[in-house]
């Protein structure tokens, strides 16, 4: 970023120490506002903001600033998104792409005005070309063609990280983005086929060991990589660098480990019980071939994650035994 990188410009906002300070989580049901709350709350965060999608929509920019004009949250993390797998992302690109911009503009634009001290904007792995190094550096956006099945969604995303960088460039606002790999765990979206492939295929598998099913249906051939994480340990990262990081690049947030479709959809099998056969279905995309990020700024921040994928998919199918498959 060169001579626009504005970080010593800015004085720290230190996070952790004021637990009485008003955070705003936008998105605080979905898979990843939940497990912030969660964490917050562990941590000691007794004044959190949150507001359900049906009681303020933040796609409606006068609802939002009205919002932010009453509250005054003094820290913003925005984790409320149009969010779904590879089939959604392909099927629905108007709603990605103007769904995301919308909420996005509003809550970082109203933040600024009404005196957040510091916002972090959460994106996603796919902002990256489609075909960029691996492990995969910040300083790879922009490099070259996306993914065309999340090309609409990876815009939006971009959009955020340019509009956070813009806003510290000009106004001197603590504006920061983090950049997750595919995330899983509690709360996350089920359906069918909307969903991410890791809680498509843990229904799928419960619901065929269930009706004692011979065979299960997986998309694509199985060879694309991709890095998972759980959500607790974003959760993790996310009040790390509301902590740690105040600076004008945005910072990759993966777990540095990667499995193809096959071996998930096999790990899967076995935490599930499911003792049928997969099939795959190789009409679907598989999308992007790899996508593993190169997680090394952050590391050397002094974050590392903890959870680990066969772990975190035992926690998960816990989960959703006890919430989702009542
Ligand atoms: N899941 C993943 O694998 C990854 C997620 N991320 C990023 O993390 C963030 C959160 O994703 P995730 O938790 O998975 O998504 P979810 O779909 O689980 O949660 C999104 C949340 O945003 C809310 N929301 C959506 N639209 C609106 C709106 N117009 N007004 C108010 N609230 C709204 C949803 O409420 P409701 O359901 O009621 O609409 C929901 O609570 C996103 O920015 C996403 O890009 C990044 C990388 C990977
Ligand atoms: C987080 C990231 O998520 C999306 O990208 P993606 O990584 O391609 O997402 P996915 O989890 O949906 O698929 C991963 C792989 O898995 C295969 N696959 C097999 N069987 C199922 C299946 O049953 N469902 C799904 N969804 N995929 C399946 C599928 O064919 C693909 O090869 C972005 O659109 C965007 O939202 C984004 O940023």
């Amino acid at each position: 970023m060169g001579s626009q990188d504005n970080n010593a410009a800015l004085s720290s906002n230190s996070f952790l120490p004021h637990k009485s300070s008003k955070v705003f989580v936008a998105g605080h049901r979905g898979l990843v506002g939940a497990a912030i709350v969660r964490k917050l709350t562990q941590v000691g965060f007794t004044n959190l903001v949150l507001r359900t999608h049906a009681e303020l929509d933040l796609t409606r920019q006068s609802d939002v600033e009205a919002f932010f004009v009453s509250e005054k949250p003094e820290f913003v993390i925005v984790a409320a998104a149009k969010v779904g797998g590879i089939h959604a992302n392909n099927t629905y690109p108007a709603d990605f792409i103007a769904i995301n911009l919308q909420i996005q503009t509003n809550v970082i634009d109203s933040a600024y005005r009404n005196g957040t001290k510091k916002l972090l904007f959460l994106g996603s792995s796919c902002i990256y070309p489609k075909f960029a190094p691996q492990p995969i550096p910040e300083d790879a956006l922009l490099t070259g063609p996306l993914e065309p099945t999340n090309e609409w969604y990876a815009i939006a995303k971009i959009a955020g990280i340019k509009m956070c960088q813009a806003y510290r460039i000009q106004y001197k606002w603590d504006a920061i983005s983090g950049m997750p790999t595919n995330l899983y765990g509690p709360y996350d979206n089920f359906h069918p086929e909307n969903s991410h492939v890791l809680p498509a295929l843990m229904r799928r598998f419960h619901e065929a060991k269930v009706k004692g099913a011979k065979e299960v249906v997986v998309w694509g051939t199985g060879s694309p990589l991709r890095e998972f994480m759980h959500v607790d340990d974003l959760a993790d990262a996310v009040i790390f660098m509301m902590e740690k990081y105040s600076g004008l690049e945005h910072l990759n947030v993966g777990s540095g480990k990667e499995v193809t479709i096959k071996e998930l959809a096999e790990l899967m099998k076995e935490v599930v019980g499911f003792e049928g056969d997969l099939v795959w279905d190789s009409t679907k995309p598989d999308g992007t071939p790899r996508k593993l990020m190169d997680s090394s700024k952050l590391a050397s921040l002094g974050w590392t994650p903890k959870v680990s994928l066969k772990d975190g998919l035992a926690d998960t199918y816990k989960w959703y035994l006890e919430n989702v498959n009542l």
